[in-house]
């Protein structure tokens, strides 16, 4: 496939995220940005795009692509088959500059704006191809979060539509086509509800800046990030459901409880006490610190919808799967060159949770990232989910892992393992986990067939043991490999 090119047109904090977002997943990126330190600012929010993104996914992500700086418009856009813009929220300035994009660009090109407010067809005003420009909103840091708002309007061709998602789909996001443009799209409109009134609150003098935080983020915000507002308040309706809920709270919107029709005047004394209170409260960290305190959180919280595959978690594991697909970590065992070989049973980042106080990655995960391993093999011999869903299935009896190497957040690890065992009940594997070519870790393992019924071992079926039987046919004398029966020495 073509090397694809993706042009940043303002590199500030979301500029910035898009470039991320774009280079991680294999795209070249070429940034235009007037701002002398656009370049150090887009460095830094890299470096802490390449130690949480990669390791959101259970797949490797594709090789990075190539950044470069330009000083002139026309040459940073004229390849690229997407334009994504991000430059100040003035609708002049937006409107200067797509001129001069669509003067050098091709096409075919996809103009995507990042606005948080402005509606496409204000966006397209002027433009003698209005059909290229689309609003793209992201969520910051675009290189986690999935959500992009793409407002579209009559102008815009369906094929265009229809290529703008495929091609947020490979980047991981998850397009949400808002078809009826309106100022601010969906989200913000919450967000400017939820902001304003927490203006008021502080203004009154009802909450500082951290009462209002913690009042989100250790209640409804978290069931937020899981559920959103509607499926929260039909559970919140009880058995009676929604209709309950309505006719409980509807009557209150009228009392109003809120201010939202209002804004508090933004006053000396109002800024002051918002910006002294921020200061208080998390000024001990510089932005960049904070940023990473977010992702850390955020890779956390998005990992634990994956293993529920819900929401944005479900969001990932399609990504993974597409990533997966047509690679040695999909497929079965005839899929393999040489069976006899190591096989490569993971591939993957090392997830920032999965680092510990030492700064490294935690003991623990080493299992976890064996235990991966073996399930891909289960797999690959024929015990997948469906076979599992048959009755049977295999139970882990020993293990013994050797740590010789440390890694960090981020890096790429591999898994290869070699079945040194494969016959009726018995399975006997060994990985060896590398990071390029330093070897990290051994991992030997044990398993029993087991009947899941009456949890006893049993023979795995025929078309297992024929798997079996064909790897080790194929590994039949070649050498344990080094470490393979190794045990801890006693003490001296
Ligand atoms: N900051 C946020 O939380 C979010 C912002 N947005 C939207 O993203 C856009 C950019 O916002 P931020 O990144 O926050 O602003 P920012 O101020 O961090 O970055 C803007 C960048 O544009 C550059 N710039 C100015 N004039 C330019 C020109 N003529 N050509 C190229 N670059 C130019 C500036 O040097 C700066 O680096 C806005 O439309 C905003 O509404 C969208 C989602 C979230
Ligand atoms: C504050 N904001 C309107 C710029 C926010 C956004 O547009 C989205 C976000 O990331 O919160």
């Amino acid at each position: 496939m073509k090397q694809r090119v993706a042009a940043i047109v303002g590199g500030g904090v979301i500029g910035g995220g898009w470039a991320a977002r774009f280079l991680l997943n294999g795209w070249d990126v070429r940034v235009f940005d007037p701002d002398p330190q656009a370049q150090r600012k887009i460095g830094e929010v890299l470096d802490n795009a390449r130690r949480s993104l990669p390791g959101l996914s259970d797949a490797p992500l594709p090789p990075e692509g190539r950044l470069s700086f330009h000083d002139d418009l026309a040459e940073a856009v004229r390849d690229a088959i997407w334009i994504q813009e991000s430059v100040p929220e003035r609708l002049d300035l937006k409107l200067k500059v797509y001129k001069e994009i669509q003067g050098a660009c091709d096409v075919s090109a996809i103009l995507g704006s990042s606005t948080s407010g402005f509606k496409p067809s204000e966006l397209q005003q002027g433009s003698a191809r209005p059909g290229q420009i689309v609003v793209t909103h992201p969520f910051n840091p675009v290189y986690l979060l999935p959500l992009i708002e793409l407002v579209t309007t009559g102008a815009n061709q369906a094929g265009l539509i229809d290529r703008a998602q495929d091609l947020l789909r490979g980047l991981g996001l998850f397009p949400l086509h808002v078809k009826k443009e309106i100022d601010a799209h969906i989200a913000d409109r919450f967000l400017e509800a939820v902001w304003r009134e927490a203006l008021w609150l502080i203004r009154d003098g009802i909450a500082t800046t951290e009462e209002v935080d913690e009042a989100i983020r250790m209640g409804f915000g978290i069931r937020w990030a899981q559920m959103g507002l509607f499926e929260t308040y039909r559970v919140a309706g009880g058995e009676a459901g929604m209709r309950h809920f309505m006719a409980q709270f509807g009557p209150a919107l009228k009392w109003p409880w809120t201010k939202l029709m209002d804004v508090p005047e933004f006053t000396e004394d109002l800024v002051d006490r918002i910006a002294e209170q921020s200061d208080a409260q998390s000024g001990k960290h510089s932005i960049r610190a904070l940023e990473r305190i977010r992702d850390g959180n955020l890779v956390g919280m998005m990992r634990a919808l994956k293993a529920r595959d819900w929401g944005a978690g479900a969001v990932l594991n399609g990504q993974d799967r597409r990533l997966k697909a047509g690679t040695p970590l999909a497929g079965d065992i005839d899929a393999l060159e040489d069976p006899g070989r190591p096989i490569l049973t993971l591939a993957r980042a090392v997830p920032l949770d999965w680092t510990d106080y030492n700064g490294h990655m935690n003991e623990a995960k080493y299992l976890e990232a064996f235990a991966a391993a073996t399930d891909r093999f289960m797999e690959l011999i024929g015990c997948d989910a469906e076979y599992i869903a048959g009755g049977g299935s295999y139970f882990t009896a020993e293990t013994h892992i050797r740590h010789l190497d440390e890694v960090n957040a981020g890096a790429r690890i591999e898994v290869r393992t070699q079945m040194l065992l494969g016959s009726g009940k018995k399975l006997h594997l060994f990985h060896e986990m590398h990071a390029g070519d330093r070897l990290l870790a051994t991992g030997e393992h044990f398993l029993l067939h087991v009947d899941l019924e009456t949890r006893k071992p049993c023979p795995p079926s025929d078309r297992i043991e024929a798997a079996m039987a064909r790897i080790a046919q194929a590994r039949a004398g070649l050498p344990l490999p080094e470490g393979a029966g190794a045990s801890i020495r006693g003490p001296s």
